[in-house]
């Protein structure tokens, strides 16, 4: 019909105009686009992406500070037995390599992770390959590396074994079997054709029990909604969430307070304490762990609160419960809240009180926050000095 013969000509028209546009000598004219400046104008029009925030809830579950690991180290490969074959070489002697050596299993500590969560359960170690004829030796299995944060203890039938709290530092978690030996190991004076090669040997297994405990210059301790992450948000660019119920942070924070000269001082909102904390109660003394390894602390302070000082008495007991010695390590007493009018009244007496010089500063407003990161500035080179003088490198982040 008249409409289909219509179609199918305009098809054959197209179609020919392609091959013509295809076979074209012509040297077709380059379209001028301006690549950068249409980046350029996106770039003024869109905000750049920003790392998307996640939820409490949702940190919790990618934070982990325990992990049960069973690492194999790989098996050694098979030594081989056999004899040289040449034409008109009737002995040609045993020729039956080695086996190569199975990969150890190696924890490394890697400053860009910063929880367990990408360790798994298991671990196999490369195997090593088998020797071959011609006294070929087999491949020895290469290394594997599990890659773990600063602070993670390795425990094995609750002894520590290792305490990696440096980076770089490595613990070999799981021996590599030996290879084999070929037949041509055994060629001897009074055996000339050695029928004997071994098998290569299993690797190491061994069950370990990693727990992290987050290190960093200072650690701030304080009951639930005295204001840590708030802080932490005031003199550092960490995003723990904040609220006004007890227990909004689950896991620990580190944010990074820079100073003049590239100065980095790394400081933990740790989740909040109660009375008991050393018994399990609240979030119990699995938080406690993380503030072991602080070299400085943060006593914060909610000054809104009656009688304030005592939130620093049982504070200082929870920590010395959980490790004698632990409140006496260099800190700061941090009187939060203190645009409240409440708070301003109760400041005197809190210094009196505790007979020691008090910080009192708002995280909401940002009022009064530099006395506080000249004196953490002050604990950590102080820090750093000692460090230094007894010959161990001080603490980077
Ligand atoms: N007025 C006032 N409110 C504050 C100040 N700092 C914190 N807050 C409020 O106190 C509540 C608790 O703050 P957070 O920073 O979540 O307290 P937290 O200590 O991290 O609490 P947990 O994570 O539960 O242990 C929030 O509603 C904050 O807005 C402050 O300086 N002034
Ligand atoms: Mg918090």
């Amino acid at each position: 019909s008249a409409p289909a013969r219509h179609s199918a000509c305009c098809r054959r028209f197209t179609g020919a105009m392609i091959l013509s546009r295809l076979f074209s000598a012509r040297p077709r004219q380059a379209a001028p686009r301006l690549l950068s400046a249409g980046r350029a104008d996106r770039a003024r029009h869109q905000e750049p992406p920003r790392k998307k925030l996640l939820s409490e809830k949702k940190l919790k579950r990618h934070f982990v500070d325990q992990r049960r690991v069973l690492v194999r180290g790989g098996n050694g490969g098979s030594g081989a037995s056999c004899f040289h074959s040449e034409p008109r070489k009737e002995f040609g002697g045993p020729d039956g390599g080695d086996g190569g050596d199975g990969g150890h299993v190696i924890l490394r500590v890697d400053q860009q992770v910063k929880s367990l969560s990408a360790v798994l359960s298991q671990y196999q170690g490369f195997h090593g390959e088998d020797g071959g004829r011609k006294n070929c030796f087999g491949r020895g299995g290469a290394v594997l590396y599990i890659r773990v944060p600063v602070g993670t203890l390795v425990k094995e039938g609750g002894d520590v074994v290792a305490d990696l709290s440096r980076p770089g530092e490595e613990y070999v978690a799981a021996l590599g079997g030996a290879g084999g030996k070929g037949n041509r190991f055994f060629l001897a004076n009074d055996n000339r054709a050695p029928v004997t090669c071994t098998p290569g040997q299993p690797g190491q297994e061994r069950v370990l029990h990693l727990e992290l405990k987050t290190v960093a210059h200072a650690g701030m301790v304080g009951f639930p909604n005295a204001g840590k992450s708030s802080l932490l948000r005031a003199i550092s660019n960490a995003r723990p969430a904040v609220a006004a119920y007890p227990f909004t942070t689950l896991n620990p924070h580190v944010g990074i307070v820079h100073y003049e000269g590239h100065q980095q001082v790394a400081v933990a909102d740790i989740p909040g304490i109660i009375p008991g904390a050393h018994q399990n109660r609240g979030l119990g003394f699995a938080f406690l762990r993380h503030i072991e390894r602080c070299r400085c602390l943060l006593f914060l302070v909610d000054l809104s609160l009656p009688e304030p000082w005592t939130q620093v008495e049982d504070l200082k007991y929870e920590l010395e419960k959980y490790e004698a010695g632990l409140s006496q390590r260099p800190h700061v007493v941090v009187a939060n809240k203190i645009d409240l009018p409440q708070a301003r009244a109760s400041l005197p007496l809190l210094q009196e009180r505790l007979g020691q010089d008090v910080i009192a500063l708002s995280a909401v407003t940002g009022e009064n926050l530099e006395p506080l990161l000249l004196r953490l500035k002050v604990l950590h080179d102080a820090d750093a000095e000692a460090e230094l003088r007894q010959g161990r490198r001080p603490l980077r982040w």
